[in-house]
């Protein structure tokens, strides 16, 4: 089922063209966003959370038209955004910034308030940190703070902006459990850099480049992309452009293959990078 429609949205800041007549719809579960720096992803995700007004096209979120000012309310009540810096102020407690995003958010019934923001607590296990000021808080901690303001009212559409940037391994798991968690009953736009992200969590994957949607599909399909151009040699490849030492001590490069190269199973970040064309850093262990 489509939750989100998206058609010919164009958004440009002066002269940079942020995004260049996007199409999307957005189903049910889990959609990655992948692209690189500039790609336009924070510009639709701002775009779907109406924090900015496109300069053309149309966005319908569950049937609803954010343009349209009757609808807008409506629209936002429906979505959770997890900006990239979300700002949370530093001297609040976890309770009491979540209490007043709950306001914000038009939870004005005090009971009704007090369960809902203990049950995002409990959703983004912060519960044991209920009173700990937010300057007090771990990276992993703040950001599934964040979290929980977006999940107040119990959006049916999340949208999360680059939410496993800065956290480490650990913080990392368990953000991404949580994710999953939420993709089981609801539909969550995730936008990221991070592969790995995508194969863990996403049914779903939409490539961005240059304010162009350039791939979508599922992220077996995006893996797909580098079948037959991914090879592995013990010996470093001559003339392919890039290639980089797996843990096994293989030599690993996408392209033509090199003398004496078995090929080897692509992985989503194989198609992800045949797709963009990019160049990969030579030598670097993975
Ligand atoms: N407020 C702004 N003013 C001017 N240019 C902007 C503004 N916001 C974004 N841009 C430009 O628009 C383009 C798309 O940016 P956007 O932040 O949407 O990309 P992104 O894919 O989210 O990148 P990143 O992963 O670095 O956040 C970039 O060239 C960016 O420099």
């Amino acid at each position: 089922m489509t939750i989100v429609a998206v058609q010919g949205l164009a958004k440009r800041y002066g002269a940079t063209v942020a995004l260049d007549f996007v199409d999307m719809e957005i189903t049910v579960g889990v959609t990655g966003l992948l692209g690189p720096n500039g790609a336009g992803k924070s510009t639709l995700l701002r775009c779907l959370a109406t924090a900015l007004a496109p300069d053309a096209g149309t966005i319908r979120v569950g049937g609803l038209d954010p343009a349209v000012a009757a609808q807008r309310t409506e629209v936002r009540r429906r979505i959770g955004y997890l900006p990239q810096n979300p700002g949370l102020y530093p001297n609040f407690t976890t309770y009491d910034l979540l209490d007043y995003v709950a306001v914000l958010k038009e939870i004005t019934d005090g009971r009704q308030r007090r369960a809902e923001v203990r049950r995002v607590l409990d959703e983004v296990e912060l519960t044991d940190r209920a009173k700990t000021k937010v300057r007090k808080l771990s990276g992993g901690m703040r950001q599934r703070l964040g979290l929980a303001q977006a999940l107040l009212g119990d959006p049916a559409l999340v949208v999360l902006d680059e939410p496993t940037v800065g956290l480490d391994p650990e913080q990392r798991m368990l953000f991404r459990a949580l994710i999953s968690r939420l993709g089981e009953r609801r539909t969550v736009l995730l936008s990221t850099h991070q592969t790995e992200d995508v194969g863990a969590l996403c049914e779903r994957v939409v490539v961005m480049s240059g304010g162009r949607v350039v791939f979508e599909g599922s992220p077996r399909e995006l893996a797909g992309v580098a079948e037959g151009q991914v090879w592995l040699s013990e010996q470093p490849p001559v003339g392919n452009a890039a290639y980089w030492r797996n843990a096994d001590g293989f030599y690993r490069t996408i392209g033509h293959q090199p003398a004496g190269a078995e090929a080897a199973r692509p992985s989503i970040e194989d198609g992800y990078l045949l797709l963009l064309g990019n160049a990969v850093t030579t030598g670097a262990t993975r």
